[in-house]
């Protein structure tokens, strides 16, 4: 059965708001769109913030598992970044993001544009990697 994904759509209520951020020009590729790799980098700021605050300190991006552009990115639009734990291990932990973007002239209406999973490590102040608590059962 096909979908259409750019419908709109209710934001999550089992996951976390952890960034909200409006696209400017200068971060447009040619086609006058926002560049992937912009995305890309609010997404790794975004899910990081989970981990941190799991880890209580410092972590640094090991993996990005999946990352999918669902939606183009436009300029105007008003980005929200949701993020949930999904796997705490020794000393990794990851999560999903999922960017809901909210169109130009379009208060309250919510369009999914970009899901992603990423690893993050703690990491000691040598940059090594360090345990970090499990999950309460
Ligand atoms: C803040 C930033 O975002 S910086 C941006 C870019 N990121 C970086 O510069 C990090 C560069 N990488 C590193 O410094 C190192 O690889 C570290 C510190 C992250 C990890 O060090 P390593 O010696 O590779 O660690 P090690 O092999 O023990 O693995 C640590 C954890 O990462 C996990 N891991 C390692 N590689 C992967 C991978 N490809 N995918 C998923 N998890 C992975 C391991 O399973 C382990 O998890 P666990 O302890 O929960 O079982």
């Amino acid at each position: 059965m096909s979908t259409n994904s750019s419908a709109h759509v209710e934001l999550p209520t089992d996951m976390e708001l952890v960034l909200k951020v409006i696209p400017m020009p200068a971060d447009c590729n040619a086609s006058g769109d926002i560049f992937g790799g912009w995305v890309m980098a609010q997404v790794d700021l975004a899910g990081a913030v989970i981990p941190m605050q799991h880890a209580m300190g410092r972590v640094a991006t090991v993996a990005v598992n999946e990352f999918v552009f669902k939606q183009p990115v436009r300029l105007g639009d008003i980005l929200s970044f949701y993020a949930s734990l999904t796997r705490v291990g020794r000393t990794s932990i990851t999560v999903k993001v999922e960017v809901y973007a909210e169109r130009f002239g379009t208060k309250g209406k919510y369009t999914k544009v970009t899901e992603a999973s990423l690893t993050y490590v703690a990491i000691d102040e040598q940059g090594k990697p360090r345990p970090v608590p499990g999950l309460a059962a």
